[in-house]
């Protein structure tokens, strides 16, 4: 006789793939139990199993570690043995053929991957389920033991998305047993958040930052124990300000739900913050800044979401959620801007003169249209076709692997990343006894008509730009590659931009050059009255300036640069990258 029974359906962000409930006590398994040795079978063949390589951990570079528990459970009604390693959970099937047309899907999940466990209430119902469904059951005991065990899924173009599976138990002790030993491995999992700040600004991208943080990321959080203080900003720069105030201690981690510019406000804060306790001047441009301990995760609710997109390979906030959740970590760089000794701003996307600046400017008086305001003002300031003369003075990064023109791009655990890193904290010791003077004299100058001026910190990848202003770019190598347009048709202008919508190379054109870079500095040929002593350099550099110049189709007025999607009024700025002062809740795009 086939019972009706009830179960609710998974919420937003969550999928149920495999899970039903079952009553098994004592009728399938009347030996099953907890095993706390090695496994009766052998261990399952590799073909048969989720690449357990998926799994980040260091652990997992370590022979198999022996299993902490093996048990005869019952998955989708189908028998299995299911094993718990330091590093892996694996369930496999005893009847292989029932099993393999039960469509369980995955037959492993590495710990690290594990979001939660929950023991499944004695009804059939999830803890943490939604809505009621109809399910058949085959049995008639009410009596359930069962645990649910929530975890990762790779999805489609770098997605994730949080699975669950159920295991029913012949008795409550076994059950028991299990949640416990899978609940401690969760609690060796040392570099998980549990306590967040959170920052939502309710008017980035479409207005959905608030509706995006309650309906996908919060359920998510609570599923997983992270608690949160959550604060939704009043007006710009709210986010900052608290940082350099707030008691940071309590903190494993800030986030912001927002686009870039939201996420530039928290780094500001960060960065400001650590650099403030630790006594260090940011106005001075070659202080050594130093390193943010707390790391930052981003839930995209903007218009570009670059960084996000750039980091993860994804503009998704439960992906983004997820990687929060079994805590990520990836360094990254970011540049400090100066104009005359004074502290301007970081960045870590892109810093653009001329196109990206002038784009920048028009868009901000139309943030009515949201998103799409970026569209027609880039089609405008590309009309308009403005050209920006002025000398871009560089210090190409000669000690660091890794060209703009390399065909790879920068993926999760990158070795020229790794490098950097490791160089880092050998130059850090040697600070000291670095010669000035031999890097003074490598500097390079291109003097020129540009219509973009374009520095990235990173690849710059966004929906707009899958591979991104720079494709090869690196996220922790300490070095910026900067990208100079000289002026050209529109025509030879629009052919480059296309190419950041496709796989063509849009450096491979005679006005394009492509530098990897330390530092650099812009002076324009033309600059405001009050910047005497930059009027003096670019005398210098241009030799007399005439105000009067019929013959140059170049603007006479500047353009703005745009620091990742803020404006920079000062067009003459000096830019150094800070090799991994920042930490994110990402591991760089999975190959
Ligand atoms: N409550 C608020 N009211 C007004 N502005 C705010 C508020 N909170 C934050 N801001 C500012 O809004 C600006 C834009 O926000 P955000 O980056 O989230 O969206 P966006 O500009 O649409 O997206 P993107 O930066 O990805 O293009 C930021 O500069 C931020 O400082
Ligand atoms: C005719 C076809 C032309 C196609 C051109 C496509 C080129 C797209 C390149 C996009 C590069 C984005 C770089 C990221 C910049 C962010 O820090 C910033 C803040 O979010 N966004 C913009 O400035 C928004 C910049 C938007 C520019 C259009
Ligand atoms: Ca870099």
């Amino acid at each position: 006789m086939t019972e009706a029974r009830w179960m609710k359906e998974p919420r937003a962000g969550r999928r149920r793939t495999t899970a039903r409930i079952a009553g098994v006590r004592g009728c399938l398994f009347p030996d099953g139990g907890a095993e706390p040795v090695a496994p009766k079978s052998p261990p399952p063949a590799r073909d048969t199993f989720q690449r357990l390589s998926d799994c980040r951990s260091p652990a997992m570079e370590r022979p198999v570690p022996p299993p902490l528990l093996v048990s005869r459970l019952l998955v989708s009604e189908q028998p299995f043995e299911v094993t718990l390693t330091e590093t892996v959970l694996c369930w496999q099937p005893l009847r292989p053929k029932k099993a393999s047309s039960s469509g369980t899907g995955h037959l492993s999940v590495p710990v690290c991957d594990i979001v939660a466990v929950c023991e499944t209430e004695e009804d059939g119902i999830g803890k943490e389920s939604g809505r009621w469904q109809k399910m058949p059951s085959f049995s008639t005991d009410l009596t359930l033991h069962a645990f649910t065990v929530y975890h990762v899924q790779r999805s489609k173009e770098h997605h994730w998305e949080c699975n669950e599976v159920t295991f029913h138990c012949s008795d409550h002790l076994l059950c028991n047993q299990w949640v416990k030993a899978l609940k401690e491995q969760l609690d060796l999992q040392a570099m998980r958040p549990k306590h967040l700040i959170i920052f939502i600004n309710p008017f980035g991208g479409k207005r959905l930052g608030k509706q995006i943080y309650d309906d996908k990321v919060a359920p998510l959080f609570q599923l997983a124990c992270i608690t949160a203080d959550v604060i939704v900003t009043e007006r710009a720069n709210h986010a900052r300000d608290h940082l350099i105030e707030a008691d940071l201690e309590k903190y494993d981690g800030i986030v912001s739900v927002g686009g870039d510019g939201m996420f530039s406000e928290v780094m500001h804060g960060l960065i400001s913050r650590t650099q403030k306790n630790s006594g260090i001047d940011e106005n001075y441009p070659t202080a050594e800044l130093v390193p943010c301990d707390l790391r930052i995760g981003i839930i995209p609710a903007g218009s570009t979401d670059c960084i996000c997109y750039a980091t993860v390979g994804t503009n998704d906030p439960i992906t983004s959620a997820l990687h929060i959740i079994i805590g990520d970590s990836q360094p990254i760089d970011v540049s400090s801007v100066h104009h005359k000794h004074m502290f301007l701003k970081y960045s870590v996307s892109l810093l653009g003169y001329g196109f990206y600046g002038d784009t920048l400017i028009d868009s901000e008086k139309n943030r009515w249209m949201g998103p799409s305001r970026y569209n027609f003002s880039g089609f405008k300031t590309f009309l308009s076709h403005h050209c920006y003369e002025g000398a871009v003075s560089f210090l190409p990064a000669t000690e660091t692997p890794g060209s703009p023109r390399d065909p790879k791009p920068c993926t999760a655990g990158c070795h020229i990343c790794k490098y950097s890193g490791d160089q880092l904290k050998v130059s850090q010791k040697a600070m000291k006894l670095k010669c000035i003077d031999e890097e003074q004299q490598q500097w390079k100058v291109v003097k020129g008509k540009f219509l973009a001026i374009n520095s990235t910190n990173m690849s710059c990848a966004c929906p707009k730009s899958p591979k991104g202003l720079s494709p090869a770019a690196h996220l922790a190598d300490g070095t910026i590659d900067l990208i100079l347009v000289h002026k050209c048709s529109r025509l030879n202008f629009l052919r480059h931009l296309i190419r950041h919508t496709n796989n063509d190379d849009q450096f491979d054109h005679a006005f394009v050059e492509v530098h990897r870079v330390k530092e650099f500095k812009f002076t324009p040929k033309y600059c405001d009255e009050e910047d005497t002593d930059i009027q003096d350099v670019g005398k210098n550099l241009f030799g007399q300036i005439c105000r009067d110049h019929p013959s140059c189709s170049c603007a006479q007025h500047q353009s703005s640069w745009n620091c990742d999607g803020e404006i920079i009024k000062h067009a003459a700025i000096e830019v150094r990258v800070h090799c991994q002062l920042l930490k994110l809740f990402v591991r760089g795009i999975e190959k």
